[in-house]
């Protein structure tokens, strides 16, 4: 039976960059927003949003992800209604994903908000990726070219660390790559070992 481990972590804590490294090692990983992303492409989904927050975030019939970021991180019932409306679909994606990986030993499903949505009761063990907030600040500013208060703004609709650690198995520290590379090695170690031994 193929092993979920949880991926998660606070925005610009180093989740997709822990994935990745954990994919170079072999693991199969699954990208909770990039998969959203192409989900919300879907007609289907297309239709509910724009039931739901009307014509205000379409520019030209093409859903502006900037003016519903807008809505939805200052506003926490939007965000309820929009994550009503894409975790569902994300749910299945991953459920007909995970049928495809069935003879893995392990996958990673990484996800900013694995407590926040729930979708933790559904994970064998959990990694929380943590970084000092401020370095957090800085790599999104400087990865997404956005702003300090757009940053904080996302960072108000999820967790902190010391929530979400509190309920991990492993915590990767992420303030280096090195830490980062050493965390995954060991966390892989204990796996694979438990798993022989299981
Ligand atoms: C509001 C949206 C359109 C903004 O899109 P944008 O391309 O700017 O951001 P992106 O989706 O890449 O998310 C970037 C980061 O924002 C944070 N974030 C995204 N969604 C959420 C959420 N529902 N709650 C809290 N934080 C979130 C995470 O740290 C995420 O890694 C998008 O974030 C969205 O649709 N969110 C709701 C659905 C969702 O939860 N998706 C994420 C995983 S399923
Ligand atoms: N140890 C590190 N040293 C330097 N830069 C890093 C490190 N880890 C991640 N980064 C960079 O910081 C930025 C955020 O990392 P990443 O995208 O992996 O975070 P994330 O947790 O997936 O964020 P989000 O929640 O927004 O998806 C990226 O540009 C990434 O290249």
């Amino acid at each position: 039976m193929t092993k979920i481990i949880g991926l998660t972590g606070g925005i610009g804590s180093g989740k997709t960059t822990v994935a990745n490294e954990f994919a170079s090692h072999g693991i199969p990983i699954y990208i909770t927003d990039l998969e959203a992303k192409k989900l919300m492409q879907s007609d289907v989904v297309l239709k509910k949003i724009r039931e739901a927050f009307d014509d205000s975030v379409f520019e030209n019939d093409v859903l502006n992800r900037e003016k519903l970021s807008e809505i939805v991180f200052n506003n926490p019932e939007s965000l309820k209604i929009l994550n009503s409306i894409v975790h569902p679909a994300v749910k299945e994606h991953f459920q007909n994903w995970l049928a495809k990986h069935s003879k893995e030993q392990f996958i990673i499903y990484e996800s900013a908000i694995l407590f926040e949505s729930g979708s933790y009761k559904d994970c064998d063990f959990i990694i929380n990726v943590i970084a000092p907030l401020e370095i957090r600040i800085q790599r999104v500013i400087l990865r997404d070219k956005t702003t300090r208060e757009k940053v904080l703004d996302r960072m108000k609709n999820q967790w902190n660390d010391e929530e979400k650690s509190s309920k991990s198995d492993f915590i990767i520290d992420n303030t280096s790559m090195k830490a980062l590379k050493l965390g995954i090695v060991k966390i892989l170690n204990f796996l694979r070992i438990k798993q022989m031994n299981s």
